[in-house]
């Protein structure tokens, strides 16, 4: 593995690190690769998944719902995975967005976001409270993007395929914190992905460089005062990294390093000939430069990266409690928002807008639905929103969205087509058990779990339609599909069988 590093790259990690230093670096590609877990506390607690985890788990220090599994162990290869109960992650990914330190309520943005496992991790934090923007230009990557935060459970992220640029006029000043998880030239992903040293060979540093910088002032723009962002990348050249950092708060002096201390340090000494312009940043920059972090795959347990916290001065607007975005979007007139809680058919109705349709659709088979087989509209705070037959449930507090490329305005509920509504996959996986009035819950030792998970139709007793007799005296019909309480998808129930609407892209093979 060792030989295979390019020439150039080993010669520059000799020059920065220094002979001894470097061996022990070289040294850490033949160890054994670490594989991670985070677990999905929008979800499950901790405390409820270490009791019934099967896998051999060891804490990740740096990250609150973060373990090590055992290499030979197959996390992908169970049904809690698709219940979205865990999200498999590289021990070091999971340091930026501890370090973003999101809380329910606020505004967080995810500039490049695919394949979304920080994404996934923010949206935890969020408890689904406040609003989460993702975006990635690459269109074939934000499916991935999609289909992680719908098997999160997602319920308050808008998913964007734009240029930065032109997310500008609409989100100027807008979000609490923003992570800017860079496209980067990888060299911290050499002993994971060796694939990255090709492409490592066919792009330049100087290349990535141009862009991040890029980012980082494009994300400044959107940031409210008072703001943080959290820029990271998955590689060691000080040109990606600390040069960015410095230029950026040479070029905001409203902006400054909240000094990271868990890691290895930032290294002004490295902005220097050949890698850097020599003497380009000033003295404040430098210091400034040095509470950065460095995570080095021989120091610890993971692969290598690298994160600065920007914060900017000003008086924080704060987290907002769910109560008072729905006042204050309320107060601003924005009549489409169901802000006083009703309860059936009654919440939904008036209250759903209708926009960017080509023609009016009714609303009323997704309100019988919602009727019939939701305790309470779970989406019932947030803005209802067609695009064409598609219904969403958009985050309170989002601004207009006219002219981007939206991917996802919000929670996708369903589609409406001549007078039926058909629940979506994300919608399932986004509710809680208890807020269907029709589920089945199945051990995930049950042989049935992953023959649902297979799209097979399954035998199931009327006995086991889970539902209050007061209230859902039939059993027939849509029922949410469980492992363990936790939603896997639906399936319609009648006379014993129980028909699966697993997606087929999604099946178990
Ligand atoms: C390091 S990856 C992100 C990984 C992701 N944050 C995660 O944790 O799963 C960088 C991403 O940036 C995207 N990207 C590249 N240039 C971009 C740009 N100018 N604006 C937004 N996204 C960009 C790439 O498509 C890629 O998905």
């Amino acid at each position: 593995m060792t030989k295979q590093l390019p020439t150039l790259f080993r010669d520059k990690m000799i020059d920065l690190l220094g002979v001894e230093e470097f061996e022990q670096f070289l040294a850490s590609y033949d160890e054994a690769r670490l594989f991670g877990i985070r677990v999905n506390t929008a979800k499950i607690s901790k405390e409820e998944f270490l009791a019934k985890s099967p896998f051999t788990l060891t804490k990740v220090p740096w990250a609150a719902d973060g373990y090590y599994y055992e290499e030979g162990e197959r996390p992908g290869k169970h049904p809690y995975y698709h219940a979205g109960l865990y999200y498999i992650q590289e021990p070091s990914a999971m340091a930026p967005v501890e370090l973003l330190a999101a809380e329910p309520g606020e505004r967080v943005l995810d500039l490049c976001a695919a394949p979304g496992g920080k994404s996934t991790q923010i949206a935890a934090k969020l408890q689904g409270e406040g609003v989460l923007v993702v975006n990635d230009i690459h269109s074939d990557r934000v499916r991935a993007l999609v289909k992680n935060l719908e098997l999160s459970g997602v319920r308050n992220a808008v998913v964007l395929n734009e240029k930065p640029e032109r997310m500008l006029t609409v989100f100027q000043g807008y979000f609490d914190k923003i992570l800017i998880d860079a496209p980067c030239s990888g060299e911290g992903m050499f002993r994971k992905e060796e694939d990255m040293m090709q492409q490592w060979e066919r792009h330049s540093v100087q290349e990535f460089a141009h862009m991040q910088r890029e980012l980082l002032g494009q994300a400044a723009e959107m940031l409210a005062p008072g703001g943080r962002i959290v820029y990271s990348t998955c590689t060691f050249s000080p040109e990606e990294n600390e040069a960015q950092i410095a230029e950026f708060l040479d070029r905001h002096a409203d902006f400054h390093v909240v000094p990271v201390d868990q890691f290895g340090a930032g290294h002004p000494d490295w902005l220097r000939a050949p890698w850097c312009e020599e003497g380009a940043y000033s003295p404040r920059a430098l210091a400034e430069v040095a509470g950065t972090a460095r995570l080095w795959p021989h120091r610890l347990k993971g692969e290598g990266h690298y994160v600065a916290v920007l914060q900017r001065v000003g008086a924080s607007a704060g987290a907002v409690s769910a109560e008072e975005l729905k006042e204050r979007v309320a107060s601003a007139g924005d009549a489409d928002v169901g802000v006083k809680k009703r309860g059936g058919r009654e919440a939904l109705r008036g209250k759903g807008r209708v926009e960017a349709a080509p023609h009016a659709v009714s609303l009323e088979p997704l309100l019988a639905f919602a009727g019939e087989l939701l305790r309470s509209e779970p989406f019932a705070a947030a803005r209802l929103v067609c695009y064409g037959e598609h219904a969403y449930a958009s985050p309170a507090g989002l601004p207009e969205l006219h002219g981007l490329k939206v991917v996802r305005p919000g929670w996708y509920i369903g589609s409406l087509h001549r007078g039926r509504f058909e629940p979506s996959h994300a919608l399932a996986m986004g509710l809680r058990m208890r807020e269907a009035k029709r589920a089945l819950s199945l051990a995930s030792s049950d042989e049935r779990a992953l023959r649902y998970l297979k799209g097979e139709t399954l035998e199931v007793a009327e006995s086991e339609i889970i539902r209050d007799l007061e209230v859902t005296k039939a059993a027939k019909g849509y029922c949410l599909v469980c492992i363990e309480e936790h939603p896997i998808g639906w399936g319609k129930w009648h006379d014993g069988m129980l028909k699966n609407e697993y997606p087929p892209g999604w099946r178990w093979n």
